[in-house]
């Protein structure tokens, strides 16, 4: 069992992931943000996002008292051993990450901070944020360390149990004891580094993640052009093992909080020290395109011409979050797609099983509970995540309630010959 007091501060996707985790380690656990309304709901058991398994953990962490929800900074970190910083660092007005709240919180903490504890970035921060931490805190007395979080969402309880790796940048050995202790009984591979290796670690794994995307939606557009099948290709491609098939499923671009963000900061921090990063810039750029070729899609087969005008036609969304198995919807490629389509007259239903009320402060459409609902008098039906339940509808009554039954399904998702065979034209990405 774990013995370590531990404080965490942000209650999102990777603070209250770390939080309950550890608690069940066995660590002792004060897990704390600024979000009133967010610490009242996690302080009764409930999660206000959605996240297999965390629900769970919360109350048994809150049951067992080795986990508890605080807003009361500094007094959470009075005697912790270690404190990991898990607060949003979002893209700033230069492409570069904004360590704004970070500040925040190190200000708040600083002269807070036993002797000897451990303060951590497991946020994602540029290179060399372990130095400035250090001359923010002007404690020599406590240590900084980098531990980056690999962590998706959908998954991230799995995750953090069962991670590829942990990575740490430490350079002194109190703090290389401590971390050994808080994963102890966790069975990954570790990579100890220095501060720097660890923090660049997570922006190039992250980069790297973009750019297989990118290269998958090039080739599914090479594929249309030329008259090849981009799922075999793929399937061809992924059984050589030093290229893998993880990572290559083409799709309406790559969004979440993180990959695009992480992906400009890179780009911005290699050209701060002279180093050209023009190939994830290339990255950006198709990712931008993609978004825009699935929209001329739409367009030609809602109304038959490349230039035809979507002003008054429906067009139906299956999808909004940036990927299956989240209600995260920051950063999603599905609104890119549906406010261009709204930018061109279009008009929008959606459905999506994470997102089932109106989110008129970022949704561009009409939000529905009901997949059907989204098919009634529409021209075409974009699949745009790709949630299991949109491979079990209903095609034939889809059809029925279509102006044309067409299907343009971006994530090659749906089991196409039995939607053909319902009635339904289906269109995938990549399919010569
Ligand atoms: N979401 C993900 O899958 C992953 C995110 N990351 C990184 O982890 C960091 C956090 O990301 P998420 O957990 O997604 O963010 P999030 O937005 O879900 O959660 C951040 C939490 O911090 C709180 N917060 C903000 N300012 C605060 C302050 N001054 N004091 C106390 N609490 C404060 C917010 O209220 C929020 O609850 C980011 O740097 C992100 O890049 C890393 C790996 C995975
Ligand atoms: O730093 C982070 O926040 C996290 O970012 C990603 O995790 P996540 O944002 O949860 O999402 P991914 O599963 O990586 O998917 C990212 C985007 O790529 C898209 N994608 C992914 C894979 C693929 O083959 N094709 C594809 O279009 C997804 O639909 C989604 O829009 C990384 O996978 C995590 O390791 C990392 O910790």
């Amino acid at each position: 069992m774990g013995s370590c007091r531990v404080t965490v501060v942000g209650a999102g996707y990777v603070g209250l992931t770390s939080a309950t985790c550890l608690a069940r380690l066995g660590h002792r656990v004060v897990c704390v943000d600024n979000d009133t309304a967010k610490v009242a709901s996690l302080c009764e058991g409930r999660v206000p996002f959605y996240e297999p398994d965390l629900d769970k953990l919360l109350r048994e962490g809150l049951a067992s008292e080795r986990l508890r929800v605080t807003t009361a900074l500094p007094e959470a970190v009075r005697d912790a051993d270690l404190v990991l910083l898990c607060v949003p660092t979002p893209m700033g007005d230069d492409g570069g990450a904004d360590l704004g709240a970070v500040r925040t919180v190190l200000a708040k903490m600083r002269t807070s901070l036993p002797s000897g504890c451990v303060v951590v970035t497991k946020s994602t921060v540029p290179v060399g944020t372990s130095h400035r931490i250090r001359e923010l805190l002007r404690r020599p007395d406590v240590s900084v360390a980098s531990n980056p979080e690999f962590l998706r969402e959908g998954t991230a309880v799995r995750d953090f149990f069962s991670p590829d790796r942990i990575v740490i940048g430490v350079d002194d050995p109190h703090a290389r004891d401590r971390l050994s202790e808080l994963y102890e009984a966790i069975p990954a591979p570790r990579v100890w580094t220095d501060p720097v290796s660890a923090e660049l670690t997570k922006y190039a794994a992250n980069a790297m993640l973009a750019l297989r995307v990118s290269y998958a939606n090039v080739l599914a557009e090479l594929c249309e052009k030329v008259g090849a099948d981009i799922r075999d290709v793929i399937e061809a491609m992924g059984y050589d093992e030093r290229i893998g098939p993880a990572f290559l499923r083409p799709g309406p671009g790559w969004g979440g909080s993180c990959l695009p963000k992480d992906a400009h900061e890179l780009v911005r921090a290699a050209a701060s020290v002279g180093v050209d990063a023009g190939m994830v810039r290339e990255a950006l750029a198709i990712n931008d395109r993609q978004a825009r070729r699935v929209v001329a899609r739409t367009r030609r087969l809602a109304t038959g011409s490349a230039d035809g005008s979507l002003r008054g036609v429906r067009v139906g969304l299956l999808g909004l979050a940036f990927k299956a198995g989240t209600d995260d919807l920051r950063d999603s490629p599905a609104l890119t797609v549906a406010r261009l389509l709204g930018e061109d007259g279009a008009d929008l239903t959606a459905y999506d099983p994470g997102v089932r009320a109106e989110r008129a402060d970022v949704v561009p459409a009409v939000v529905v509970d009901d997949p059907y609902r989204v098919a009634k008098g529409a021209s075409v039906l974009v699949v745009l995540t790709e949630w299991p339940e949109f491979q079990h509808l209903d095609w034939g009554r889809l059809a029925d309630l279509m102006v044309r039954p067409v299907v343009l399904d971006t994530r090659n998702h749906l089991p196409a010959d039995d939607v053909r065979a319902a009635g339904l034209e289906w269109h995938g990405l990549g399919i010569g």
